[in-house]
């Protein structure tokens, strides 16, 4: 058998963490930063390019990879690491999100939930068992269980049955996953999700209930779902103490680089988000200075790059002149650079936050990195 999974706590400054995930396929680097590889592919960009700007792990779907091209399928083609040529880590996200937010005529039954292919409108059926046996297909080395995910506002007794369905679910990915084809030669890992909506007498339900289950690691789902900030970060409270100190912690869907570093401070170790991509794709750019949105007519002139200091060259070197032309333009060349320069600044700010904990410095970290963002 391979190395199994394992988390490994560095140091630690008031409630944040900062450690490595090991796994045979390598290292994660935590807290850590996903970049989102929905279809088998961060959008506009090479998979090198995304290696090269800092990123140790990639976030893939189970709900779009099973439409198309089919998990079967990507298993003929020696599963989604080789297919994709990314060789490291990936992440796989079980459907139970996507299924609410994408498909159509869903319904959800104890057996799991059926829906309409929001491609062709063919039927599918997810179970919690076939959610694990695709994520095994696809050779995901960091699984998800399949939950039942509810809009916000939810009436707590919505929230109540959703939350203990997710839970029985989630004893039935468990079991699926033990006895999953490769999991102990690639010493992959699987983990539960908390769900309980804005309820925290749900939210500690569901987290005790999860941590008699013996994931590998735990992920807080049901938010980033258009709620406040302040009321995810009491649900981030609410739950912490709850779950296992010495698993990682994952807040699925988070967020602007605000939402991130107050995350950080209470304990979340792993992070995914479409925002550093998809902003990229419509002229949004993520820096030190905060946002800038290319597509402002302010920028046709200033020949400045984004970011002198930059490790990642274009953020040192094209000009927001540029830059706007590329954007103003429609140009795929503007959708590739800025996708990279947001990703390349995501993971400027977890390695920042790493050894600012490292070096128990936390706070002033995030008070002179929101100056930053202030000051614009
Ligand atoms: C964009 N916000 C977001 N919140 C999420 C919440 C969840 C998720 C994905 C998310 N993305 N995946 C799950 N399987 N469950 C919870």
């Amino acid at each position: 058998m391979s190395a199994p999974f394992t988390f490994e706590i560095a140091a630690r400054d008031g409630t944040a963490r900062t450690g490595r995930i090991v796994l045979p396929r390598g290292e994660i680097r935590t807290p850590a930063f996903m970049p989102v590889g929905t279809a088998a592919t961060v959008k506009a960009m090479h998979t090198h390019e995304v290696r090269a700007l800092g990123a140790d792990i990639l976030l893939g779907n189970t709900y779009h990879l099973m439409l198309r091209p089919g998990a079967e399928r990507v298993a003929r083609l020696g599963g989604l690491h080789k297919m994709m040529h990314w060789p490291h880590p990936i992440l796989t996200d079980s459907g139970g999100f996507q299924v609410m937010s994408l498909a159509k005529l869903r319904k959800i039954s104890e057996k799991g939930v059926t829906f309409q292919s929001h491609i062709d409108g063919a039927r599918y059926e997810l179970t919690p068992e076939r959610a694990i046996e695709i994520q095994g297909l696809l050779g995901s080395d960091i699984q998800m269980q399949l939950d039942e995910c509810v809009r916000l506002p939810c009436p707590d007794v919505e929230a109540a049955r959703a939350m203990r369905l997710s839970l029985r679910w989630a004893e039935r990915c468990r079991k699926t996953f033990l006895v999953q084809p490769g999991r102990e030669e690639w010493g992959r890992a699987l983990f539960g999700i908390v769900q309980g909506a804005a309820d925290r007498a749900l939210r500690v339900e569901s987290a005790r209930e999860l941590s008699d289950m013996d994931f590998e690691g735990y992920s807080i789902g049901g938010l980033a779902v258009g709620e406040p900030q302040d009321v995810m970060l009491e649900m981030i409270e609410t739950v912490m103490p709850h779950l296992p100190d010495a698993k990682p912690h994952y807040l699925m869907g988070v967020g602007t680089p605000d939402d991130i570093v107050e995350a950080v401070r209470r304990g979340v170790d792993m992070f995914d988000c479409v925002m550093p991509t998809r902003a990229g794709r419509h002229g949004q750019v993520f820096s030190r200075f905060g946002k800038l949105n290319l597509k402002n007519a302010r920028h046709a002139d200033d020949p400045r790059p984004i970011d002198e200091a930059s490790a990642w060259e274009p953020t040192r070197t094209y000009s927001r002149a540029y830059l706007h032309h590329l954007v103003k333009s429609g140009e795929i060349l503007g959708m590739m650079l800025l996708t990279g320069i947001n990703l390349a600044y995501y993971q400027e700010l977890m390695a920042g936050l790493r050894l600012a904990i490292a070096e128990s410095r936390l706070d002033d970290f995030i008070a002179q990195t929101k100056e930053g963002w202030a000051r614009g």
